[in-house]
């Protein structure tokens, strides 16, 4: 791999974590490419450097440039992938058919697993790209304060150390620290699992369980993440890092997670469709809590509250019985 200064890159994906990494990135890279898919909305950041729909009060430095043509992007040295975990696959296989080149270093910022095939978006990424470096990026990362420049940490993960350590020199601000990491699964699992949390954490704040119950439910939340993930093939310290507890903190209890807001629209007694509709941005937790369930029914790993969440949002169970199933389950170990 050619081990060139990264000085530019192009981020795939226009809407909320497009924006804060354009935010973020650009004191560092020059330019920046950020690509979508509206030409109203294109036009429209070209001309105000905001985005009518996404963070609109954050101002894009004058070396961001938006374009609805990927080719563009095939000249950058750095791919930042910020579009929802369903549209990877296909953005990687118009950047294949684009014909890509095989040095240019790709990181997968998106937060879940693939619906069809559970696989882990790098290894989505991998399958098409076959030839490019790939990394991950992740952590208590909300878009809307990365955005205004409020601090905190993420995790790069890739299986080359020094693509990490590259990464990392990048992603390294005054309000923004990052590790590196090896454990792509765990990285990748933790952050597509907290989802399906955030949602439940939301229907128990919508239900108006009180703080101890979501302080427990959130406890028992990272148990099953953890028990899950390494049945998966993750480190279980990764759990207790950034991709994992620490994300799981952040989206169970901001007013920022659109996971949580969507579970709260459910504990309020919305129906799925209302919660979804009314927040209008990617809760990948939805999508997520079919994959995961599924994977970890292949697994075979006890997971009672992605369950729970399976019924609530999949099988017509109310939200109230749901959560006094879970309460009410036969005793047992806590460490088990
Ligand atoms: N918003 C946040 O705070 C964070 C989001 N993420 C992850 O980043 C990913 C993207 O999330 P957001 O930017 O927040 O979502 P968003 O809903 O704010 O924006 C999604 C963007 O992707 C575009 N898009 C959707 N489908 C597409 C397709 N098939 N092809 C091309 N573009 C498409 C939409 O037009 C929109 O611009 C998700 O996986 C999310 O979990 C990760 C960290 C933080
Ligand atoms: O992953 C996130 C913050 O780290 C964003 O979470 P939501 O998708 O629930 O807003």
């Amino acid at each position: 791999m050619s081990e060139a200064p990264i000085s530019s890159a192009a981020i795939l994906g226009s809407g909320s974590f497009g924006m804060a990494m354009a935010k973020l990135l650009a004191p560092k890279l020059d330019p920046i490419l950020l690509v979508g898919r509206d030409d109203a909305t294109i036009t429209a950041i070209n001309d105000t450097r905001r985005n009518p729909h996404y963070l609109n009060g954050v101002e894009l430095s004058a070396n961001v440039r938006a374009t609805t043509r990927l080719e563009e992007a095939l000249h950058f040295p750095l791919l930042i992938f910020a579009v929802p975990s369903s549209a990877t696959r296909e953005m990687a296989r118009r950047l294949a058919d684009a014909g890509l080149p095989r040095e240019t270093i790709l990181l997968s910022c998106a937060k879940g697993i693939e619906k069809n095939t559970g696989d882990r978006l790098s290894e989505v990424i991998r399958e098409v790209l076959p030839d490019n470096p790939i990394a991950v990026l992740s952590g208590p990362n909300h878009a809307e304060e990365i955005a205004t420049d409020m601090a905190t940490c993420a995790v790069i993960g890739s299986d080359d150390h020094s693509l990490a350590v590259r990464l990392q020199e990048i992603f390294t601000f005054p309000h923004f620290r990052s590790y590196t990491s090896d454990d792509l699964a765990g990285i990748e699992y933790g952050g597509a699992v907290k989802n399906i949390y955030a949602i439940a954490a939301g229907i128990a704040h919508g239900l108006g369980l009180g703080d101890n119950a979501v302080a427990a439910l959130v406890t028992r939340a990272l148990a099953e993440m953890t028990r899950l993930g390494v049945a998966l093939g993750g480190r279980m310290e990764t759990f207790s890092g950034l991709s994992g507890v620490g994300d799981l903190i952040v989206t169970c209890f901001s007013q920022h997670s659109r996971n949580h807001r969507v579970g709260f629209a459910l504990g309020k007694g919305q129906t799925l469709e209302e919660a979804v509709s009314s927040l209008g941005m990617v809760a990948e937790g939805v999508p997520n809590t079919l994959s995961i369930y599924e994977a970890a029914r292949s697994a075979d790993v006890r997971t009672p509250i992605i369950d729970a969440m399976y019924g609530i949002l999949y099988a017509g169970k109310s939200a109230p019985l749901a959560m006094q199933e879970l309460l009410t389950r036969d005793p047992r170990p806590e460490h088990s």
